[in-house]
């Protein structure tokens, strides 16, 4: 049988399905009361592009991304637990929103716990 390595990026609907949920994740997190103060600040233009390139870095799709490592990005923040799993949250329900295969939704659960330790305030 003949077997055709899709990759999740590809299965997800490319980079404009990846910018439609970074965009309803940040829609989102921006108006929820806990998480929008951290954001106060911030250029959130600048920060959705990075975010999608991440996310399709992630899943197969073009090695783009250009921002600080995540470890710099969020380093001062003090970002809770709570905090942090609230965001992943809200991640995993913008890709079941748009329709993402549930192994697509783990892998990115996967990818999201594995960078705790860069995101969340010794
Ligand atoms: C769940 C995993 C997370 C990932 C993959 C992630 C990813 C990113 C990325 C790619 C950037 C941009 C870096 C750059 O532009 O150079 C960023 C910045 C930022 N993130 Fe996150 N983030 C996560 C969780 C969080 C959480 C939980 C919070 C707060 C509740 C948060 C708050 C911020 C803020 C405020 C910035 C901007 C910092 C600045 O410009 O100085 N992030 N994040």
């Amino acid at each position: 049988m003949m077997t055709t390595a899709v990759s999740m990026y590809a299965r997800v609907g490319g980079g404009p399905a990846i910018k439609h949920v970074v965009d309803q994740l940040y829609t989102w997190i921006l108006t929820d009361k806990e998480l929008s103060p951290y954001f106060a600040t911030v250029t959130v233009e600048s920060l959705k592009r990075h975010m999608a390139a991440l996310l399709a870095q992630v899943l197969g799709g073009p090695a783009d991304y250009d921002g600080r490592s995540l470890l710099d990005a969020h380093r001062g923040l003090a970002i809770t637990d709570a905090h942090y799993t609230r965001v992943v949250d809200l991640a995993l329900a913008a890709l079941f929103l748009a329709h993402a295969p549930r192994d697509v939704v783990a892998a990115v659960e996967d990818t999201l716990a594995a960078v705790k330790p860069d995101i969340v305030a010794a």
